[in-house]
């Protein structure tokens, strides 16, 4: 059914008129990505829209059904990743994110799979409660520090089961290459951010050719992901020689190969998983806990609603334990709200088409990369009332009870899905339990005692959007409080 009845083939799905020979190339937004392509929903009223340019498809899918359809019914052709020619430049090959479908992202799946599955998770949970009780206590002495405190939970949380690395400053030369590499490379990949994209044959400009500035920021990457993914492999490889080495999935992989014996391969696949599961997951979680946290200072109905049902089931002689997860139905809801409400990556991370395919009477061509606009759906008024509101009652039902709609949008879709999200979930959730457990967030107050509005803009960095710093004020709820803060055991 490639061609129409007169011969002709299907349209490509709606979009903006295409110019010749550059066809969308000044369509594309630069910023704003999901909201930008949820108004090209409306302006060409269609939730599927499309555009083109030098022979690179995008499909941007706007509405749930179509997602679930293409990227979960037909996930055999729509789980490839879009390879960029600048990858290898940036030494981004090595991300399983990034990774073609195939056995090679494969191989790396299945090892994130058996150490994040829902069971296997659960050997995280000593490591997630020693470091949320770091977090409290950290806010107990800085609270107006609480930004880094919360960057360091995550940050330290991903190292430690990575690499049995533990972070304690933001000064710690990982960090720093991370995010240096992060904010160049996200400035190189973004839709319209490198020549290189477009134009492959330039990966050959040498770096130093005048004008070759992508080029050079590539190299430059690739400088900070290897040194990213060094420095904690060095670090246990050394903490083994010296017997202080902590159980963590390089740890054991090392202490295995000492041991038994284990090939080349076999390392190449451990380190590669350790290294994109540090890009993936620290960044994506810090987002999420600072819009709970922003919510919370905005709506202080919410966060007592949530403190007085802590205080009902767990009391305030202990903290709370993944056990009490069941039993807070309301802070379940504020979970799904804090995803809904502000998904860490918008557009998600594109999949790719491996052959033609026909959908609602429209083309997708092979090779077309295809963004499920999270924000568009999560977003979508007609599952969604008042999508902009903070509202985490929205998820239950007329008898009180949890709805169904249990479904993290903020983690994508199909074969491509999160592999992480047990981990993230169980983090955040722990994060927010005892956070609220223990304190009340506010508005700061500035010298002369009046409140600091809150500043609830995000930066987007890449894909990813990071909530730009805002002030808060943590106060310590009770004597009881205290003494748990700062006694937890
Ligand atoms: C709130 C936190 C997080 C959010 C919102 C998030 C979101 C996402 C999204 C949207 C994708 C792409 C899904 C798709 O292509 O359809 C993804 C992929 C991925 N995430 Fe997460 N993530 C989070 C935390 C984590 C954590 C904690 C880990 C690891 C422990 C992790 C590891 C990964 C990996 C390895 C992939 C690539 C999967 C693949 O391409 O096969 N993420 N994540």
């Amino acid at each position: 059914d490639v061609l129409s009845s007169k011969g002709k083939r299907a349209p490509y799905p709606p979009g903006p008129k295409p110019l010749p020979l550059i066809g969308n190339a000044l369509d594309f937004p630069s910023e704003k990505f999901a909201q930008n392509y949820a108004d090209w929903a409306k302006k060409y009223d269609s939730p599927i829209v499309h555009a083109e340019s030098l022979g690179n498809h995008v499909v941007v899918l706007n509405k749930l059904e179509d997602a679930i359809e293409l990227l979960e019914v037909r996930a055999k052709l729509y789980s490839d990743r879009p390879t960029l020619p600048i990858f290898p430049l940036m030494g981004w090959d090595f991300n399983v994110a990034l990774m073609p479908y195939g056995d090679m992202w494969r191989q790396h799946r299945r090892i994130c799979q058996q150490n994040f599955n829902p069971q296997a998770v659960r050997k995280y949970e000593s490591l997630q409660t020693e470091k949320v009780q770091r977090f409290l206590r950290s806010l107990l002495e800085t609270p107006q520090d609480f930004e880094t405190h919360n960057k360091i939970f995550s940050v330290s949380l991903t190292t430690c089961m990575m690499y049995g690395y533990d972070i304690k400053s933001v000064d710690d030369r990982v960090i720093e290459v991370a995010e240096e590499g992060n904010v160049i490379g996200g400035r190189l990949v973004v839709p319209g951010g490198s020549l290189i994209n477009i134009f492959p044959f330039l990966k050959h400009i040498p770096a130093w050719f005048p004008g070759a500035s992508s080029h050079k920021a590539a190299v430059e990457c690739k400088k900070l992901t290897e040194e990213m993914m060094r420095i904690p492999t060095d670090f246990v490889k050394k903490s083994l020689a010296e017997g202080t080495a902590v159980p963590s999935l390089v740890t054991d992989f090392y202490e295995r190969k000492y041991a038994v014996g284990a090939s080349e391969e076999e390392e190449e696949l451990i380190k590669n998983v350790a290294y994109t599961v540090y890009g993936a997951a620290s960044d994506t979680t810090i987002s999420a806990s600072n819009t709970f946290i922003c919510q919370m200072v905005l709506n202080p109905d919410v966060q007592r609603k949530a403190q007085e049902e802590i205080d009902r089931v767990v009391g305030s002689k202990r903290l709370p334990t993944f056990e009490d997860r069941k039993s807070l139905p309301y802070l379940e809801a504020i979970y799904r709200e804090v995803l809904r409400f502000k998904p860490p990556i918008p557009i998600s991370v594109a999949h790719a088409v491996t052959e033609d395919d026909h959908y609602k009477g429209y083309l997708i061509p092979k090779g077309t990369v295809v963004y499920p606009n999270i924000w568009a759906m999560s977003h979508d008024e007609e599952v969604y009332t008042e999508p902009f509101a903070f509202n985490p009652d929205r998820f239950f039902d007329e008898n009180g009870k949890l709805n169904d709609d249990d479904r993290i949008l903020a983690y994508g879709f199909g074969r491509r899905i999160c592999v992480g999200k047990s981990v993230a979930s169980t983090s955040l959730w722990l994060q927010m339990a005892t956070t609220l457990a223990c304190f009340t967030m506010s508005k700061a107050k500035d010298a002369n005692g009046k409140e600091i509005e809150v500043d609830t803009n995000y930066e987007e960095s890449g894909l990813l959007i990071r909530k730009e710093p805002f002030a808060c004020s943590f106060t310590v709820r009770s004597p009881a409080a205290r003494k748990l803060v700062l006694d937890p055991n």
